[in-house]
This record gives C-alpha cells, structure tokens and sequence, in this order.
C-alpha cells in the first residue's frame, strides 16, 4: 500500500487517489465493444464471449427449474439453515424500505399525490468469476421481491466446465428467483439489456460485478434501468490508536480478496498504526488461500496518515468508499461526520463480512466514489414513482390565473388556452362546450387575458457575454 502524508491544512484529492472515473477507461471500452457485438448478433455473439471468458458455454443458458430446486438437497443443512437466518434478516431490513402510494385532498377538493409500481421485469446480476456469491443471490432478489417484482431472472457466469455452483442455484431457491440463466460478464447485461433469442430482455438490471460488468451496465443505462455502479470490492478503515491492528489487517484483507482490482484504504491520525497494520498483513496474508488476489489488490491500497481525526474524516468523505469502517475511541461520535460511504461499519466489533452475509443491510453498494450520490440497493430501487394531479372545478379556478401567466411569459399559448378553457367552463357552471366553432372564437382571449408586455420575451436587457 502506497502512504500518503496529510500535514498541516493539506486536503486529500481524487489526483492523490489517482481516481480518474468511477472505472477505468480501457474497461469501459472492453465493455462497450462486447455490448454493441451482442446487441447485434445475439446468442451467437453470447456464446463466443462465454466461451473465450468463461472457457465453457452451457447448450441452454436456462437452467431448469428441477435443477434449481434440486440444489437445495446438494448443499449442506447447515448451508441451508444459514442461508434461512440471512434471508429473514434481509427480508427484515427491507420490508421496513416500502414506500406507499399517498394521496392528500386540498380543501377545494383537488387530489394531489404519488403512484408507487412495481418494475415488471428485473434481471440480477451474480458474479460468479473468482469466486461464488449465493449471498448476492438473497441481497440482489429479496428487495426485488419486497417491491413486488413479478419477473425476476437471474443471471451468472457458468464454472470452467459449464456448470452453476450448487450454493448459488440453492440460494435462487430460497429467494424465490423466477428463472435462472448461466450466463455471465459484459455480454449478459448486453443481453438482458437487449434481449437475444434465448435471454429476455427486462427493464432494469441490478447486481455487483467486477469492472467489466459495471461498466456494462453502465454503458447499457438509459436503454434500460440500472441501480448503480457496483464494482469492485472497497473498504475504507478509518483507525485511531484504539483499534486493532490484527483486526484492521483482516478486515482490509476481507475485501481484498474479492479482486486483484478490490481497493484498500487505511485514513488514521495514529502515525505508527500503519506499519503495525502492515506487520498483521503479512503475517496472515501467507496463510490465504486466496493469497495471490489479495496481494494483488493491497498492492494499489492506500494509506492516508492526517494529523487529526477531523482531518482523517474530511479524507475519508473524498474516497466515499463502498464499505468503511469506524476503529476509534466513541466511533458513535464520528458517525455524524460521515457524509459519503455505501455502507457504515460503526465500532470495533462490526466485522464488515457480518454485513456482506447476514446482518440485513444490503450488500449490493456504490464503488469508484459513487458513494457520494449513489445508495445501497434496496426496495425503491425496484419501483417507480408517479405523480397523480386531479383537479376539481374549483381547484381549477384558483390556480388557473397562476397558470396562464406563466404560460403568457413563456409565451406558450397551447398551455395558456388549455386551463383558459377550462376556466371559461368553470365560469359558465358548464361540463363542455355545447358549441365547438363558438368555443374556438377568440382564443387569444381566451389563452392569456393578462396583460402582459410582450409574450415570450425577456423583460430583462442583458446581455451573456
Ligand atoms: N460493489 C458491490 O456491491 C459488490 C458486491 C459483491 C461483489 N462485488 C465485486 O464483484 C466482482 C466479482 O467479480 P468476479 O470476476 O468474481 O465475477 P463476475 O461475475 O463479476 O465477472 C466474471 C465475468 O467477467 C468477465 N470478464 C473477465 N475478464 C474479462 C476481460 N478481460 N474482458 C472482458 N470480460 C471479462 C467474464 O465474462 C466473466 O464471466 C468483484 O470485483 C467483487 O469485488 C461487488
Ligand atoms: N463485500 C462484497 C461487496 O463488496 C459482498 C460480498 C459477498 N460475499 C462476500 N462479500
Ligand atoms: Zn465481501
């Protein structure tokens, strides 16, 4: 991990992280070149990316329903139970995101309010590439569920030799997934996105990924919806000299081995915490199986050393980190002072794994800094909202003078004339014009009767230099 020092009044910067974007550059145009390949050829394009990545392409990326549901006989009762536990404290957490459909009545008896509905059709992304994610499963589905998704299908990468990880398709049982389709990376979102002959398209896709699938989903955004950017693993420790260095050594390491691309970060105000951290790091790292990742991602880590805690925390709101930690004295206190991360891990003994697997948070979060406007995936992301605006007549009348001067100034006279109608109909106590050609006369009248200097134009004189 790289140190960089904060002296004095010296603020972190995105130059310092060497942060040029939320992904890298030559991924985004990988990922767009297998996007626009698939939304062209269809399968056939699939199973040349699924081959050449995968290095096995299953006949049908359907999996069959049996298979999915046989799976939860495959895996061990403890898997099975653990997964349960998880899923009622998912289920838990996100019940309490619904949000309703409201309606408010004015006393002129106007209705104003909002239309919650369900996105009819959802694909969740499950990585499945360097390693397996049937928690991903439960987190991806169970808010979807919540909101009441009618169609979710799953998608994820098939194994070297063509088959699905029996925790994975065990975990679509319990959550409820409505179809299961092994298929993976860039050219799955480009295939949900877009629909082939063998994936259905859908409105919205949601899931983390590595690089390349984010940046998928990115680049497919708009045609289709999407949650967020949800790459790479991250996890920011913000320490003091109260914290563990053993502890804070495993906690970096925890999300260093999701990704040689995974990003660490150490912000402390304690100086001889660092090569303590490190020391911990060491030790332990020899002993992982996953032992080449996680080296590869602590390599690009980043230690931050400020002189103050106030400091270590403005540093920590620059990174927006995915996941952070709080290891200080009253870790409560510093709470308050947080403004950008995916997810808050408060005191010494919030492991940040309890929240990738059970705790009930979400685990589907922002990386690469979206955590300074993006939120972790949850019900509302599965929903939309619509106004509803109901007038009655005498709604009507109060607000369409309002209306039509502000229709006059901008000097649109459709808008003015279509509540000017209206309001004529209020006035006469009619329902509709009897006479249509008496109606039309004199719609100037009609549209804007104030008396407005010159419609449509700026009353101000200046001038954009
Ligand atoms: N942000 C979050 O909420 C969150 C949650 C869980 C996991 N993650 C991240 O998800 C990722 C999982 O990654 P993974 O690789 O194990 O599985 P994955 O399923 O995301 O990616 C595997 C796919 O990547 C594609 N791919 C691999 N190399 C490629 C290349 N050079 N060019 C184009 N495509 C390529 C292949 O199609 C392959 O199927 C990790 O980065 C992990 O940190 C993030
Ligand atoms: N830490 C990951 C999110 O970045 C989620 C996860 C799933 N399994 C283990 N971890
Ligand atoms: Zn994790």
């Amino acid at each position: 991990m790289r140190t960089i020092e904060l002296r004095g009044d010296r603020a972190l910067t995105n130059e310092d992280l060497e942060r040029k974007g939320a992904l890298p550059e030559s991924v985004m145009e990988s990922a767009k070149a297998i996007v626009d390949d698939v939304r062209e050829r269809g399968d056939e394009a699939l199973r040349a990316y699924c081959t050449k990545f995968d290095g096995a392409c299953p006949e049908d990326f359907r999996v069959d329903d049996e298979v999915v549901r046989g799976a939860l006989d495959m895996v061990d009762p403890e898997f099975v139970s653990a997964l349960r536990r998880a899923y009622d404290q998912i289920r838990d957490f996100h019940e309490r995101e619904v949000e309703q459909s409201w309606f408010s009545a004015k006393p002129d008896g106007t209705i104003l309010g909002v239309k919650v509905t369900p996105v009819p059709s959802v694909a969740v992304y499950v990585p499945g590439g360097r390693a397996q994610y049937p928690s991903t499963v439960l987190m991806d589905t169970i808010p979807a569920k919540v909101a009441g998704v009618g169609r979710v299908i799953m998608l994820t990468p098939p194994q070297r030799d063509g088959s699905l990880s029996a925790y994975t398709l065990a975990a679509a049982a319990v959550a409820g997934v409505d179809e299961v389709y092994a298929v993976g990376g860039a050219q799955a979102i480009a295939a949900a996105a877009y629909g082939t002959e063998s994936i259905p398209k859908v409105v919205k896709i949601v899931g983390p990924g590595n690089a390349y699938v984010a940046a998928a989903k990115r680049y497919v955004s708009g045609d289709v919806g999407i949650d967020m950017v949800a790459g790479p693993s991250e996890v920011c420790v913000l320490a003091d000299s109260t914290a563990d260095p053993v502890v804070v050594a495993a906690d970096l390491m925890a999300q260093a081995e999701h990704d040689p691309m995974a990003t660490c970060y150490l912000v402390t105000c304690d100086p001889a915490l660092p090569a303590r951290v490190e020391e911990a790091t060491e030790r332990l790292v020899s002993q992982s199986p996953r032992e080449e990742i996680t080296r590869a991602s602590l390599e690009h880590g980043v230690v931050v050393v400020a002189e103050d805690l106030e400091r270590a925390v403005d540093a920590v709101n620059v990174v927006a980190p995915e996941h952070l930690e709080l290891h200080t004295a009253n870790a409560f206190d510093v709470l308050g002072s947080i403004e950008n991360a995916g997810a808050i891990f408060v005191g010494p003994w919030s492991s940040e794994p309890l929240g990738d697997y059970v705790a009930g948070p979400n685990h589907t979060l922002p990386t690469g800094g979206t955590a300074a406007f993006s939120n972790p995936l949850g019900v509302y992301d599965f929903v939309k909202r619509s106004s509803v605006i109901s007038y009655s007549p005498a709604g009507l009348a109060a607000d369409a003078p309002a209306a039509q001067t502000l229709a006059q100034g901008e000097g649109l006279w459709a808008h003015a004339l279509s509540v000017g109608l209206r309001r004529r109909l209020v006035e006469e106590g009619a329902e509709r014009f009897d006479d249509p050609v008496a109606a039309c006369e004199d719609a100037t009248r009609t549209a804007w009767p104030q008396a407005l200097e010159a419609p449509g134009t700026p009353r101000l004189d200046f001038k954009v230099r």
